[in-house]
């Protein structure tokens, strides 16, 4: 089969060995790989061409996606995708694999129901808010520089008595912050998901202070929009000096983890091996194995934050 691949919406570190993978193990199953450069967009210009294994030399360690991505307006209109598919055709694209979250799991939806190209999608954004699946390519890597990040402001933040607010990304999922605010031994964590007391933070907080807490680590999920109001908070509230620190993209950065590159090499070998028998599924993580879903069954369930992680991180929420 001639098969493409695609990387959509918020690139991910894990993408590079993702694709890399692509072409060998293509190769290998006597497939031939073609790249789509810049994402649905990329689709839309017919920017198509015949991967090589030059292609994707050197590229396991480096984060982002040497073939690019997009966030299309155009792919909402039926037209560009009727461009987008007369692109594959006369490229004889037999199947797609598509890199990307659950925005460009919805792309894919309408695609298949214009044109029915077979596809398999692979789960990949830092935000790790797939429906039905524990993983998505790149998450690992962003918890890294986000532990990296607060290890180095916990710094400063012991040398004086003040509080940092630091904002991690996630869109409406507080996957990240949850997860980190854990892993980092942070004294907040606020997500989107659950409903935190300020109140009962404040009570925890001052007595904490009394027996000589000198500085805290507060977690705020970008979702909820709330950095600036928890860092006044802790100032008025707490009567301790605040700072707030949004880690923005460095959080989309940086070299893939061990665990990202294996991943990715799993879910690649997944795809390929199934494009032909199930063409049009999203692979997913799930306990530890690789399991085949259908697209729709995902477009139309909701992630879940696993029950275990938020119970260990109630206290961090004010809750009781
Ligand atoms: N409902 C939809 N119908 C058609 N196309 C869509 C739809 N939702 C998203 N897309 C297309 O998919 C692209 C990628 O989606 P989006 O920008 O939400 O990123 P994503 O795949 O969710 O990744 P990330 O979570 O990392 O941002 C969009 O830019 C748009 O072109
Ligand atoms: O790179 P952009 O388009 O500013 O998007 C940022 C968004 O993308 C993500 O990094 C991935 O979905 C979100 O966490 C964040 O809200």
């Amino acid at each position: 089969m001639n098969i493409a691949i695609l990387t959509s919406g918020g690139d991910s570190s894990g993408m590079n060995p993702a694709i890399k993978k692509f072409v060998e193990y293509s190769y290998l199953k006597n497939h031939t790989p073609y790249f789509i450069y810049d994402g649905l967009e990329g689709l839309i210009e017919g920017k198509i061409k015949k991967a090589s294994f030059k292609d994707v030399s050197g590229i396991i360690f480096r984060g982002g996606t040497i073939i690019r991505s997009s966030r299309s307006k155009r792919w909402y209109e039926k037209t560009y995708r009727k461009q987008a598919y007369e692109n594959l055709k006369k490229h004889g694209i037999d199947a797609l694999v598509i890199l990307g979250g659950d925005g460009s799991f919805r792309a894919l939806d309408v695609f298949y129901k214009d044109f029915k190209v077979p596809f398999m999608g692979i789960p990949a954004t830092i935000d790790n808010d797939i429906p039905l699946n524990d993983y998505t390519i790149g998450t690992d890597t962003a918890l890294n520089v986000i532990r990296h990040a607060i290890d180095e402001i916990r710094d400063t933040a012991s040398s004086f008595a003040r509080a940092f607010v630091i904002e991690v990304m996630g869109r409406e999922c507080g996957y990240l912050a949850l997860t980190s605010a854990v892993a980092n031994g942070a004294e907040m964590c606020l997500i989107p998901e659950v409903e935190y007391s300020l109140e009962n933070l404040k009570k925890r907080y001052l007595n904490e202070i009394k027996n000589g807490r000198g500085y805290f680590i507060a977690i705020v999920a970008e979702g909820l929009k709330i950095t600036d109001k928890i860092k006044e908070w802790f100032e008025k509230e707490i009567g301790f000096e605040a700072r707030s620190t949004i880690l923005g993209h460095i959080q989309r950065g940086g070299s893939p983890t061990v665990f990202e590159r294996l991943t990715a090499a799993e879910f690649i070998v997944k795809a390929i091996d199934h494009i032909e028998s199930s063409p049009d599924k999203i692979v997913t993580h799930k306990n530890g194995e690789f399991i085949l879903k259908d697209l729709n069954e995902i477009i139309t369930s909701k992630y879940a934050l696993n029950p275990e992680m938020l119970k260990i991180a109630a206290p961090l929420m004010g809750k009781e």
